[in-house]
């Protein structure tokens, strides 16, 4: 079986539109996929990597408590490190953006660390229409809660995607957690 945790109010409104913020200041990168290899079918965003922006210790705090509870309480892995910084994505409705359907599990050698992935909704509901987070799960599309600031955590195995957004822009914050491959 595939678990999903989800967690409502994981980042305060305040702290959603802080982060809103910074994924719109700070210098933003064309999406690569995992092997840095550019595909623009298969995902369209704009990446700011938190690593690269000063004062944002509070955020990767906040990740960590909210994999460390839910691997308690759902998963159970193995995790030994956070070893990536932690993603904001931009999904435009002018450039159609979007992330098909893909497992965060890769062949770099960090990704093919990855265990765990959470991903944050930052953008109000009403700022943007497709752009919904949908995960596989045991045989059924389970759609991510769209409120802001709720975070959804899953396996990296997991197979996900992004809808093509139709109307303003949906951001996110992903994170992945890191630890020996699955036994
Ligand atoms: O933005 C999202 O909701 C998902 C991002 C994602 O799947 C990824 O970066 O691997
Ligand atoms: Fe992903």
């Amino acid at each position: 079986m595939i678990a999903l945790h989800i967690v409502p109010d994981a980042f305060s409104p305040t702290e959603c539109a802080t982060l809103r913020s910074i994924a719109h200041e700070a210098p933003a990168r064309d999406a690569g996929l995992v092997g840095q290899t550019r595909d623009h079918n298969m995902r369209r965003a704009e990446l700011v990597w938190l690593d690269d922006v000063p004062d944002t210790g509070w955020v990767m705090d906040r990740l960590i408590d909210l994999v460390r509870v839910a691997n308690r309480e759902t998963f159970d892995f193995d995790l030994q490190d956070f070893a990536e910084s932690p993603q904001l994505a931009r999904y435009g409705a002018d450039r159609q953006g979007h992330f098909d359907w893909h497992a965060d599990i890769g062949g770099g050698p960090l990704a093919a660390r990855r265990k765990l992935t959470l991903v944050t909704q930052l953008a109000d509901s009403g700022a943007y229409a497709g752009g919904t987070l949908e995960m596989w799960i045991d045989s059924h599309i389970r759609s991510a809660p769209l409120e802001p600031g709720t975070a959804v955590l899953f396996p990296s195995f997991a197979l996900h995607r992004v809808t093509p957004v139709t109307e303003g822009e949906r951001v996110s914050l992903t994170v992945w957690a890191h630890g020996p491959a699955f036994r």
